[in-house]
Formats: structure tokens, sequence, C-alpha cells
């Protein structure tokens, strides 16, 4: 039984709807990675299901990225285990044979917009409170190569470059000329732009749209594949450092802080 993932039949056949609802802000604690795999999981085996629709249950907090809880302060063998977590979700789901198709209603950074960015179509909620990025420079740390891969493969070599480099968070127009997101719609048009968008992507033949897909991403993905290990131990040699420890803490106070 899953807590902190909610999967529903959409109202469309061949359509579930998967909700983010890990409070207070949707991180993507090591419980919640776990439980994120196995709904998919089901779901990629459930014939049944031909597209999945991803979204927050509470709009405000699509997802806030990795949980910062899990990268402060623990010891190697844990980052180890969270970092192979991280992995696994960006494996299943950038390989996913099913449609997904992002229904972003809330805030959006860093391992929020990479799984946002693993769909094959992002809708926006129209609301300037809302960003999506990968702004890891932000908190003093560098997105690892298959964060950067997935957002040039979205927005151009040029356009991530200057994006990851400043670790800019777009509003939702912004994130639309960049091209991060495909579709910005009111917010309460949102799930309804998302099925509409999903029918289209449904009317294309399985079989051919999914060899497409797997062509498109394949490179990408055997990139990660081929040095899955290194990449783990690259993480924890690199989240170890006294220096970026600092930094996360620094940042993890400034949010806390944000409040008094
Ligand atoms: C090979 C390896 C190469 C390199 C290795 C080096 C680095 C590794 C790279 C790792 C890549 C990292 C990816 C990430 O995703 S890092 C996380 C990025 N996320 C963010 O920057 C978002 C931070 N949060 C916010 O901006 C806001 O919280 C948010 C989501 C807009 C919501 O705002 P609001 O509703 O006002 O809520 P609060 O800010 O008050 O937060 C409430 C509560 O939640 C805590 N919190 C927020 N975000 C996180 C988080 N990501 N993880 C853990 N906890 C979080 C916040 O501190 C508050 O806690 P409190 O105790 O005060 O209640």
């Amino acid at each position: 039984m899953s807590h902190r993932v909610l999967v529903e039949a959409g109202p469309a056949a061949g359509v579930a709807v998967l909700k983010f609802r890990n409070p207070p802000v949707n991180a993507l604690s090591l419980e919640m990675l776990m439980e994120l795999v196995i709904s998919l999981e089901k779901l990629e085996n459930d014939k049944a299901v031909r597209g999945i629709v991803i979204t927050a249950e509470n709009p405000g907090i699509f997802l806030a990225g990795l949980d910062l809880t899990e990268m402060c302060g623990r010891n190697p063998a844990h980052y180890a285990k969270y970092w192979e977590a991280v992995q696994e979700l960006w494996l299943r789901l950038y390989q996913s044979s099913k449609v997904l198709v992002a229904a972003i209603n809330g805030a959006c950074p860093a391992g929020g917009c990479l799984a946002s960015l693993t769909c094959d179509y992002r809708v926006m909620a129209d609301n300037p409170k809302y960003t999506i990025g990968l702004n890891e420079t932000q908190l003093g740390i560098i997105a690892p190569f298959w964060f950067k891969d997935t957002l040039v493969n979205t927005v151009g070599h040029r356009a991530a470059e200057q994006a990851l480099q400043l670790g800019t968070l777009f509003p939702p127009a912004k994130a639309l000329q960049v091209g991060i997101v495909d579709q910005v719609v009111p917010e309460e048009q949102l799930q309804s732009a998302a099925l509409s968008v999903m029918a289209q992507w449904l009317a294309i033949p399985d079989h051919a749209r999914q060899l497409t897909k797997t062509m498109m991403r394949k490179p990408t993905v055997d990139q990660l594949v081929k040095q899955r290990e290194a990449d783990i131990q690259s993480f924890v040699g690199l989240i170890s450092q006294d220096s970026i420890q600092r930094a996360l803490q620094t940042y993890l106070q400034k949010l806390r802080q944000k409040k008094g």
C-alpha cells in the first residue's frame, strides 16, 4: 500500500493518473522514490494502461525536488542507497513505454523538473508563483550529467547551458518560451488540457510510438546504464565533501528561516 503516491484510473479509457502526496512539499525522500518506482512498475506491467498523467494531489508544489535531508549529515552507505534510488526512478520514467504527460500544478525545482522532463509532454498551470528549472547551482551543487542530458534533449544545448549555469527557475511564460514546458494553460484547465493532449498521443499506434521513443532516448539512457556504479561513487564522493555539506546546510537553514 502506497502512502506517498496515489494512482487512480483516469476519466478516459487506458489512462491512469499518478499523484504525488508527500507533505509538506512533495520532496523525493527515499521512501517516496521507492513507492514511485513500485507504482510505476505496476503501471508499466498493466496492459490496460496506455498513458499516465503525472501531477501533485494538492496544487502549489508539484515536487520540491530531491529531499535535502537525505543528502545532509548521513553516511556514505545512505548516500549510495539514496542515489541508486534516484537513478532507478529516472530510468523507469525515461524508459517508460507509456505516454507520460506531466500536469505541473506547482513549484517544480531540480529533481522535480527532472521528473517532469522525463515525460513526453509537459503542461504547466499559468500561475506566476510556480517556477520550473534545474536550480542546482543556486544550492552550490551541480546537476549530474544525466540531468543535464535530459534537459539538453528537451531545450537544446545553448538554452540548457545557460539555464544550468545560472540555475534558472522559470515562471510559466518563460518556461514555455525556452521550451522546458510544452503548453501553459489557466490553472483550472490544467487537468482537462493534460487529458486532451493525452488523447492526441494515444491516437498513435503504441508500437510505432514506443519504438520511436526508445530510438530517441536510448543513447542518453545507455550513458547512465554503462556507468551507474561510477555515478553512485561520484555522487557519494562529492556529496560527502565538507564544502558541499556546508552549502546544503546553509540552503536548508535559509528555507527554514524564511518562515520566521
Ligand atoms: C554524480 C554526482 C554529481 C554531483 C553531485 C553533487 C550534487 C548532487 C546533485 C543532486 C541534485 C539535486 C537535486 C535536487 O532536487 S536538490 C533540491 C532542490 N529543491 C529546491 O531547491 C526546492 C527548495 N524548496 C523550496 O523552494 C520551497 O520549499 C518550495 C518547494 C517552493 C515550497 O515553498 P513553501 O510552500 O513556502 O514551503 P517551505 O519553503 O516553507 O518548506 C516547508 C518545509 O519543507 C522543507 N523543504 C522544502 N524543500 C525541501 C527539500 N527539497 N528537501 C527537504 N526539505 C525541504 C523546508 O525546509 C521546510 O521545512 P521546515 O522544517 O522548516 O518545516
